[in-house]
């Protein structure tokens, strides 16, 4: 989306150098945490299909898996081969273009499922079943017991056939303690590449989650995969509470869509995790990409970019009131914790309206050359702006004339009288 057109982009304007170590990292190192050691699964070709307006091609799928995996994620999570015969060829095909990216397909725990998911190709499978009490009496009807043994079964399965599995109970918030932390030593036993935990209904928030992964990671060898759902808006904090408490795995998905409001988005986990360990992220993943895998997405599912999406929304990095964009002229780094070219992305000082104030309009006779204009003179046409702005707000053209027309009647001491003239915004178009 284009930005914003009352703007000024200021990303050379950096006057500051940045420390060197970063502010942001936890004071404390907890040995266990893996906020500076984490993996994406990626499952917009998984979760993301199930998003109401979803239907992916499989030309689709290819670019977008493509695109996934020049951003730099571990892994690609794909829909059941179960689920159709395109699936299924989906699977294969997605498995077959040589990607950096492990591929895993999404089953339910079931030996016709791993078999179907065997068939396709893929690096691994991520089998799922649901143990809350809800799912176990309304979706599949089958005990804890029966769950344990049918896991076995299809983990052991799997493992035979060279592959990575991971076990996931569905709903894992509303499961008794007691019945995960059973299941998940059993399968941790027979060896399980990953057990994951899901919060299928968005209902967890991050101390729960924390508490549950720190108590499941003193019970199991195995990684550990979070699966958040964003029903209640704590899919990203959940997502760091989880990697904080020794989680190994986040699913993602662009934009977060999924199965009703969706799960952790890709773009605002990474804006996270960079604040909080900007170099491992830097190293690992191609941030400048964000944008284009958004765009392609969105179109795909038929949205636009939600104006504050984080990172590419439209305001992302605008700076609107005159305190703020002295401050960010200055150094950057007083009102932004995230630096927009790292991401490609522009910062903007916006100054055509009531909140402005002298130092944005200075800089703005600034990049304009306008060299003989004093500060006195920036003061004089702010307060001109903010008594237009309180008319309509101004574009950045509007603005230009003025600044222009009030510079060349400088020239002629005539530049007082000049913007006496200006009673309406409308009289400065371009
Ligand atoms: C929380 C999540 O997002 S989990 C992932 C969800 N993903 C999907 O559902 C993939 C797309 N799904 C599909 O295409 C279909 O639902 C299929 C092919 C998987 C199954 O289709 P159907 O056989 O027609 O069954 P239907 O969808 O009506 O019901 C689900 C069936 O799976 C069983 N089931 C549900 N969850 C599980 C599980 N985790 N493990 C094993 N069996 C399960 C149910 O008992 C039910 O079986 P039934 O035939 O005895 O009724
Ligand atoms: O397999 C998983 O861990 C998660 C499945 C899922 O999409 C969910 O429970 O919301
Ligand atoms: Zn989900």
């Amino acid at each position: 989306m284009a930005p914003p057109r009352d703007s000024t982009d200021t990303n050379d304007a950096d006057r500051v150098r940045e420390p060197i170590v970063s502010p942001y990292m936890p004071k404390y190192p907890d040995p266990m945490s893996n906020i500076s050691n984490f993996k994406i699964i990626e499952s917009t070709l998984r979760e993301g299909e199930q998003f109401a307006n979803a239907f992916f091609s499989t030309e689709k799928k290819v670019e977008i898996a493509k695109a996934l995996d020049a951003i730099g994620v571990d892994y690609l999570e794909l829909t059941s081969p179960a689920a159709s015969e395109q699936s299924f060829n989906d699977c294969k095909t997605i498995s077959n273009l040589g990607l950096k990216a492990k591929i895993l397909t999404h089953t339910r725990c079931h030996m016709d499922d791993a078999r179907l998911a065997i068939e396709t190709g893929v690096d691994g499978v991520d089998v799922v079943i649901g143990t809350s009490s809800y799912l176990r009496e309304f979706s599949h009807g089958k005990d804890m017991d029966y769950i344990t043994t049918k896991a076995i079964e299809v983990i052991t399965y799997i493992k035979d056939q060279g592959k990575e599995v991971r076990f996931s109970t569905e709903d894992s918030f509303r499961s008794d303690l007691v019945d995960l932390l059973s299941i998940y030593k059993a399968v941790d036993k027979i060896g399980v590449h990953r057990v994951g935990i899901a919060d299928t209904v968005g209902c967890a928030n991050p101390r729960q989650v924390y508490e549950l992964v720190r108590t499941l990671r003193s019970v199991v060898n195995c990684d550990i995969e979070c699966h958040f759902h964003n029903d209640t808006g704590c899919a990203i904090a959940n997502a760091y509470a989880a990697l904080e408490a020794g989680a190994t795995h986040i699913d993602t998905s662009v934009l977060g869509i999924g199965e009703r409001n969706g799960i952790t988005p890709l773009g605002g986990l990474l804006a996270r995790m960079y604040a909080a360990d900007k170099q491992y992220v830097l190293d690992k993943y191609d941030l400048k990409q964000i944008r284009d895998v958004e765009n392609i997405v969105a179109s795909a599912v038929d949205v636009t970019v939600p104006f504050n999406n984080y990172i590419t929304g439209y305001c992302a990095f605008t700076h609107k009131a005159g305190i703020h964009a002295k401050a960010i002229l200055n150094n950057p780094s007083t009102y932004e914790i995230l630096k927009p070219e790292d991401f490609g992305m522009s910062r903007y000082v916006s100054i055509g309206h009531r909140l402005t104030g002298w130092n944005a309009v200075k800089n703005r006779i600034e990049q304009l050359q306008l060299v003989d204009l004093t500060e006195d003179d920036a003061k004089t046409i702010t307060a001109k702006i903010k008594e237009l702005a309180d008319i309509r707000p101004l574009s950045l053209e509007n603005v230009d004339v003025l600044l222009r027309q009030y510079h060349s009647a400088k020239q002629t001491s005539n530049h007082l009288n000049v913007l006496q003239q200006y009673v309406n915004p409308d009289q400065l178009a371009v």
